[in-house]
């Protein structure tokens, strides 16, 4: 006769296939699932158990059995994930709304009487999950494991949970990693949930713990159990294999088996880091702990074995069982025991603590490279914690940090300075140690290099000619001069010739844009004040870039020879921003000079070597390999790409293999400014190179590499790497209301501004006050520029470096540096009002300020036409008559002038057959509304965005 099976068994007796387990359980028969056999004397005792077949006799019984559990739940876990089980515990809390308070426990260890409890439950579920507990009371025909509210994907590698049916997903709000308009990729952020208009979203459990929104306790599984994930408070998230509350028998043991709970594969011991596991692992083994039901769900031994029977049999079939397997099988278990395994994958985890170190705009096969997984893994991982992503597509911080930290690592996402250090490590150059490796004996004197900087007109240009002229020692060039960006002077200073080189870029835009690129290509600045003019907005600037910079000064007094001179009154000056004449008994050297009459032109370069003995250490290792940095370069009909670069370090030879930012190639020929052929190039000297494949930018760092394929290699890295920056969204640098944020996560401790003003009282007034401002012991205030007049793109390349806030008190951005700031990330704030610029300011270092939005018309359109369309609703065939009409616009509707219709969106936007990004005034196209669709001729669909508001 043919073995009875427990469901069978239990609809004979009038209960569920649930109750008859942890009857089963509570008898000390151990039995795997609702489909597995018994023996004949096991289903006696049942049958005895239920004389009546009542099922309350099993439900009365089921919290006093649970009872023993809960002392374990409570235990110290023994494994990391272990903690994790309070979550557990947490769970069924809730549930004690509808049911009574053993049952919280039980809810853990066993749901049997929980689920009973569920019908009476206010609490909302899902329609498959409100279906089943009323199963629960009566037989439930026909279930052979899964239940019947659903199929249990529990043995499905992809389903989202190992056991369970993922509650209500559906009936979720969608999550912002789902939207491709989501401002950012990211994940919840922590606390969002319940900004959510709503409050927590209800999240259904699964399986009869009733339709309670899970705690925000820390996450069955979470590596660190007393840290919230940043991302924990996603009610519905799906759980990891068996993971705790929703499958009910996690809790203690797998008091409940279901085949649902068990893990992918029947022979993988679920790793005790993962939550089910927790209570599964200890109780399930046979014989085990109080309330520890054998086999539980799967992971205890016991339930190894392949029949039903064995379960019931506990002990015997299991060790048998782990006879049989295989070194392999054996090996994979060991492999598994360390890797989690989330919806169904298995990750290589980290203990918590190890850091995996991403470039900016990394992807998940990135991340997967680095911890030695299967991207395809990782992205089921991302999907179970609410976010979905491509392999390849670049994702934020924080949805790194919350994958890392599901999985036990810390991610660090690099700046770009580490970014490229990391790049060249791959290829196994580490330039700073080589630098540090350098001896005393290896290095040698190099000559400093010097830039230019000055008001407009005061002269730097003839200066830079001036000193270029004074080439006496090898006077005798026979080439044209020419531009190249940079040039080198022999000069006899003590009665030795010295060189120095000067870059032949005036002013400071070319200064900053290379300290943009982290190039640090100047030893010391020339700042040129024409005498008769004395210190201008711009000479303040150059000073402030200078300063930022470290860069030592020399004040070139300019224009002597003019009437009007007076290079006192520059000297004094100047003393006010912090750079005293040596004979007001500063350290700054000042050489009264006149370019246009080569006055005092030696002098000038005198004071920059002395200037340059006294403060710097100018030494570099000729003998090795060059590395520099690109000053100019542009594209030559003839020639191709041209690059004048400057040694750093080492020397450049013709035939050398090079790769400049994202340019490399084989140095076909170098020439100098004179337009002499050059066949190598020292420490400090410039030299235009021919042979690159592209044009570099200024301030791209170039090295010399053993083959052509390194050099390619590196170059196709640093492009894709850019391309990947790019894409990871604009690069956000420090903005007034993320500066508390950034404060508290320790990323900066000062607060630096750069304040220009339409006068110079304002400003001094501004900035005066703003120092006023007391800013407590932790950050500080730090006004590194300031000027009259726009802002230019100086200022925003200075933010960009220095991580600054550019304040602009009654002066508006110069052209195109709006765009420019918008894509560096750089905060720009507008005010004519100073009390409202330090009343922000002060707000944003208490980390009180937030952002104002307003509304921006964008565009007007007219409805000419309705086409209707059983798919698409209405399409309202319109011309646009004012402004722009863009996709996924907010949209309101108009008719008569008056609003109809508010917060709706242009869902699609056609122009003929195709789809249009934005449709300009004079135009027709066809625009959808979405599911709205009482559209009438002559109506007028406007569209506007929110922007931040400038504060006034
Ligand atoms: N009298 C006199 N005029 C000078 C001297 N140096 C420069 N100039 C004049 O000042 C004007 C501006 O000189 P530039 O060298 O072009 O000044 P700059 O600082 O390079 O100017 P921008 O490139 O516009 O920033 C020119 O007409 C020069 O001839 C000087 O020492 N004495």
């Amino acid at each position: 006769m043919a073995k009875v099976r427990v469901h069978e068994l239990a609809k004979e007796l009038g209960i569920t296939s649930k109750d008859a387990l942890a009857k089963l359980q509570e008898l000390g028969e151990f039995v795997r699932s609702a489909s597995s056999t018994i023996e004949a004397p096991v289903v006696k005792k049942l049958r005895d158990a239920y004389p009546s077949g009542s099922p309350k006799q099993a439900k009365a019984s089921a919290p006093a059995q649970a009872r023993p559990a809960a002392p374990r739940q409570a235990a110290p876990a023994p494994r990391a994930a272990q903690p994790a089980q309070p979550a557990q515990t947490a769970q069924p809390a809730p549930t004690g709304q509808s049911a009574p308070a053993p049952a919280a426990p039980s809810a853990g260890v066993k749901p049997g009487p929980a689920r009973p409890a569920a019908p009476a439950a206010p609490a909302p579920r899902p329609s498959s999950d409100v279906a089943r507990p009323a199963s629960g009371s009566g037989p439930r025909p026909g279930a052979p494991g899964p239940r019947p509210g659903g199929p249990r994907p529990g043995n499905n590698p992809f389903s989202s949970s190992q056991g369970m049916q993922r509650p209500g997903r559906e009936e979720r709000a969608p999550r912002p990693g789902n939207n491709p308009f989501a401002t950012s990729q990211g994940m919840p952020r922590p606390g969002r949930d319940g900004d959510r208009p709503g409050g927590p979203r209800p999240a259904p459990r699964p399986g009869g713990t009733s339709g309670i929104p899970r705690p925000q306790a820390p996450r069955p599984g979470a590596p660190r159990p007393g840290a919230p994930r940043p991302g924990g408070a996603r009610p519905g998230a799906p759980r990891p294999g068996g993971s705790g509350a929703p499958r009910q028998g996690g809790g203690a043991g797998g008091a409940r088996p279901n085949p649902g709970m068990m893990p992918p594969r029947s022979d993988r011991p679920q790793p005790g880091a993962r939550p089910a596991g927790t209570g599964g692992r200890g109780p399930g083994r046979p014989g085990g702990a109080p309330g520890g039901a054998p086999a539980g769900g799967g992971f205890g031994k016991g339930g190894r074995g392949r029949g039903g029977t064995q379960g019931a049999f506990g002990k015997g079939g299991a060790g048998r069982g782990k006879q049989r397997k295989s070194k392999r099988a054996k090996r994979q278990e060991l492999e598994q025991m360390s890797a989690p395994s989330l919806g169904g994958v298995s990750v290589p985890r980290g203990d918590g603590d190890t850091i995996v170190r991403l470039r900016r705009g990394a992807s998940i096969t990135d991340f997967a490279e680095k911890i030695d997984a299967n991207p395809a893994s990782l992205v089921t991982v991302l999907f179970h914690l609410g976010e979905m992503a491509t392999a390849t597509q670049s994702l934020d911080e924080e949805t790194f940090s919350v994958l890392g930290e599901e999985l036990g690592y810390k991610i660090q996402v690099v700046s770009p300075e580490d970014e490229e250090r990391e790049l060249l490590e791959s290829f196994d150059i580490d330039l700073d140690a080589e630098l540090e490796a350098e001896t005393d004996e290896e290095l040698e004197t190099r000559p400093a290099v010097v830039t230019v900087m000055g008001h407009v007109d005061h002269g730097k240009t003839r200066l830079l000619d001036a000193i270029r002229n004074t080439n006496v020692v090898e006077g005798e060039h026979g080439g044209i001069t020419q531009h190249i960006g940079a040039y080198q002077i022999s000069f006899e200073h003590d009665g030795e010739p010295r060189k120095l080189t000067f870059i032949d870029t005036p002013g400071h835009e070319a200064f900053t844009a290379m300290r943009a690129r982290g190039a640090q290509v100047t030893d010391i600045a020339v700042l040129v004040v024409a005498a008769d003019d004395g210190v201008m907005p711009q000479t303040v600037e150059a000073l402030n870039h200078a300063q930022a910079a470290g860069v030592p000064i020399v004040v070139a007094v300019n224009k002597i020879d003019k009437e009007g001179a007076n290079p006192d009154k520059v000297r004094g000056q100047l003393t006010e921003y912090g750079l005293v004449p040596e004979e007001y008994g500063g350290d700054t050297m000042f050489v009264d000079v006149s370019a246009r009459q080569s006055l005092h032109i030696d002098d000038l370069i005198s004071a920059v070597l002395l200037t340059a003995d006294a403060a710097l250490d100018l030494r570099a290792n000729p003998n090795k390999d060059a590395r520099g940095v690109a000053i100019e370069a542009n594209l030559d009909r003839g020639r191709g790409a041209v690059a004048t670069v400057l040694v750093q370090s080492g020397t450049l030879h013709v035939g050398d293999n090079m790769v400049a930012g994202t340019a490399h190639g084989r140095v076909r020929a170098m020439f100098d400014e004179d337009g002499e052929p050059v066949e190598v190039a020292l420490p400090s000297r410039p030299v235009q190179v021919l042979g690159l494949s592209s044009v570099p930018r200024a301030g791209d760092t170039f090295l010399v590499t053993e083959d052509d394929r390194t050099a390619r290699q590196i170059a196709e890295k640093r492009e894709a790497a850019e391309r990947n920056a790019q894409l990871a969204k604009r690069r956000k640098r420090i903005s007034l209301e993320d500066f508390d944020k950034a404060v508290a996560e320790g990323k900066i401790d000062t607060l630096n501004l750069i304040l220009k003003g339409d006068v110079s009282g304002a400003v001094e007034a501004l900035e005066d006050s703003l120092l006023k401002i007391d800013v407590g012991e932790e950050v500080q205030l730090r006004v590194i520029h300031r000027g009259v007049g726009a802002i230019t793109q100086n200022d925003v390349n200075l933010a960009t470096v220095d991580n600054a806030i550019i304040i602009g008190f009654n002066v508006r951005p110069a052209e195109r540096v709006a765009e420019l700031a918008d894509r560096e990330g750089v905060d720009m704030r507008f005010y004519s009002v100073i009390y409202a610029a330090i009343e922000d300011i002060e707000l944003a270092l208490k980390g009180m300020l937030k952002p104002e939005y307003e509304e921006v018309q964008l565009g007007t359109a007219e409805v000419r036409e309705i086409f209707r369309s059983s798919k698409f609703g209405n399409i309202a065939g319109s011309i646009v008559r004012s402004g722009i009409i863009r996709r996924n616009s907010k949209a309101r509707l108009l008719r008569g002038g008056v609003v109809v219709a508010e917060n709706l969106a242009i869902d699609s936007l056609k122009r003929f057959k195709d789809d249009a990004t934005e449709v300009r005034e004079g135009f027709e196209c066809g625009i959808g509304l979405g599911s709205f669709n009482d559209i009438q001729l002559e109506d007028v669909i406007e569209t506007f965005e929110m922007r931040e508001k400038p504060r006034a």
